[in-house]
């Protein structure tokens, strides 16, 4: 049999993994045509904005669809058109973790998934290889088949395949350029085999063959658990050894530089910070503990649950840094907060470090200014009220201040914290911050990001996450 052509995809959902990975195959595929729909119509409307406002911020995402909308790319929310016409269907929705319910705080919330496995059940009139692009715990595609065979009408037949998707938010479009790998689940029936091949074709376009891995479905939902879960444990051990330098005077840099130039541990990943943020990972070891306590494996729930808390810790531990610093009390000081992105390059909050930090300074009545080049102020707001319930958003505004410059927000306080690791702060007219501070002037690097050495010549008291030196 011909190997399957695939000639037009539509992908469900257009957040930060639907809208870049799609715009990347209708760049890299012009022959395939390409359709991002999504419920939420003002998102649609921003990824259609004519000067190409998008909803998103990824640094070369702009120019990826400035070269492709309109020609083989479309985004639109009439979502039963995209899933017609398509015969390959992404589905990239959310799988935030549960709130209420059964695994509350734990598992993942699979109603979106649910809910867009159902709509291309309900219209779609001829076969598709629907493909689970978002992160979900192991045997969903199972619930999906079920579903789509269910509903299945004459004449047409579902494939499921699982493609989860590695790529980081600020590297987004590199990483989908240039991927370590690209990770496909099949069943392994001459079906399975068939729509996995045409999957592989389409990252053929630009993707060496070599790095198309082809794996059994459940094994291919679980790595992508495993792999963030590995991911966040370097962070959660480096940051539990960044503890141990600040007790002892050992520095975390060095540490690290060591160890990872072991080959088997390698370098990368091994960044001491005020804790790990990102709607990711810490999403997805909660989810990979509930799996683990459904599988009735508590040694190993409770083995990744560990990355979580000590990431909890670390967040608790630099607060508590910057209050002792502050002779004990930080009631009525004022305090700018550099940073509320969950990292550079992205303007995404979610579980970003700083909301942990500012909660715990509100908690202790300080004045935050804050300054993000990229994250909106009604977002900050938004995270704030969620992170502080007990406030009313004018108490909150009463002690918090947006500003929209680094030398803005640093202005008249005592003490500047780090959370996020932009670089415009490390290029900071840092004698100028100085001479503009209430004396004495503390910078505290949650970020591993200034030169210590040259603020502290300037006159800064300097704490930095995993030093041992005295201020
Ligand atoms: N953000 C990342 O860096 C990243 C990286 C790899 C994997 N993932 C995974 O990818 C998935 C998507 O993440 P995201 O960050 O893009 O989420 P997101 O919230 O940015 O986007 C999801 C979109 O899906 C839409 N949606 C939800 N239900 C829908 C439905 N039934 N029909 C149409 N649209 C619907 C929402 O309106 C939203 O715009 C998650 O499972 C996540 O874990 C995320
Ligand atoms: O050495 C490091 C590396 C990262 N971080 C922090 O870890 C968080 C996550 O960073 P990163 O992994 O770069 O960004 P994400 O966009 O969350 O990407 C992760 O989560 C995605 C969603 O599943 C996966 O696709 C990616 O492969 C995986 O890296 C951020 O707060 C970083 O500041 C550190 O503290 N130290």
């Amino acid at each position: 049999m011909a190997p399957i052509q695939v000639k037009k995809v539509c992908c469900i959902g257009a957040g930060y993994v639907g809208g870049p990975t799609c715009a990347v195959i209708a760049l890299k595929c012009p022959q395939i045509q390409v359709t991002i729909v999504d419920l939420n119509q003002a998102r649609i409307d921003a990824w259609n904005s004519p000067d190409f406002e998008l909803p998103i911020y990824e640094p070369g995402l702009a120019d990826v669809v400035k070269a492709t909308r309109g020609k083989n790319l479309f985004f639109s929310s009439d979502v039963d058109r995209g899933i017609q016409e398509a015969d390959l269907i992404f589905v990239s929705v959310n799988t935030p973790t549960k709130k209420s319910g059964v695994g509350a705080g734990f598992g993942a919330d699979l109603h979106y998934v649910e809910s867009a496995t159902r709509r291309i059940a309900a219209v779609a009139s001829s076969s598709k290889i629907v493909v689970e692009k978002s992160t979900v715990p192991c045997r969903t595609a199972e619930s999906m088949r079920t579903i789509l065979e269910a509903n299945c009408k004459p004449g047409c037949r579902f494939d499921i395949l699982s493609n989860p998707e590695f790529l980081a938010e600020g590297t987004a479009i590199s990483d989908l350029f240039n991927p370590d790998r690209v990770l496909i689940g099949s069943l392994q029936t001459q079906e399975g085999k068939d729509a996995c091949a045409a999957l592989a074709s389409v990252y053929a376009n630009w993707v060496p063959k070599e790095r198309i891995l082809t794996v059994g479905l459940w094994s291919s939902e679980l790595s992508k658990l495993a792999a963030n879960a590995m991911l966040a444990q370097r962070i959660s051990s480096i940051n539990a050894l960044s503890a141990i330098c600040e007790a002892t005077g050992a520095n975390i840099d060095e540490v690290a530089h060591a160890v990872g130039y072991d080959s088997r541990v390698g370098p990368k990943f091994l960044r001491a910070s005020v804790g790990f943020g990102g709607s990711c990972f810490q999403k997805d070891i909660l989810n990979l503990v509930y799996l683990s306590e459904s599988l009735h494996l508590p040694e190993v729930a409770a083995y990744w649950r560990q990355v979580v808390e000590l990431n909890e810790y670390q967040k608790r531990r630099f607060s508590k840094i910057v209050v002792d610093a502050l002779f004990n009390t930080i009631t009525g000081k004022h305090i700018a907060v550099l940073g509320f992105a969950f990292k550079a390059d992205t303007g995404d909050t979610r579980e970003s470090p700083a909301i942990s930090l500012i909660r715990d300074f509100l908690a202790e009545r300080a004045y935050i200014t804050v300054y993000d080049p990229k994250v909106e102020e009604a977002q900050i707001w938004m995270d704030l009220s969620e992170a502080c319930p007990h406030l009313t958003l004018d108490q909150i505004k009463r002690q918090v201040t947006i500003v929209h410059s680094a030398l803005e927000a640093c202005k008249s306080k005592e003490a500047i914290v780090i959370a996020t690791e932009w670089k415009e702060f490390r290029e900071i007219d840092w004698q100028t911050v100085y001479n503009n501070m209430t004396k004495p002037a503390f910078v505290f690097d949650g970020r591993l990001l200034v030169d210590a050495d040259k603020l502290r010549r300037i006159g800064f008291k300097v704490k930095v996450i995993g030093r041992g030196e005295v201020l």
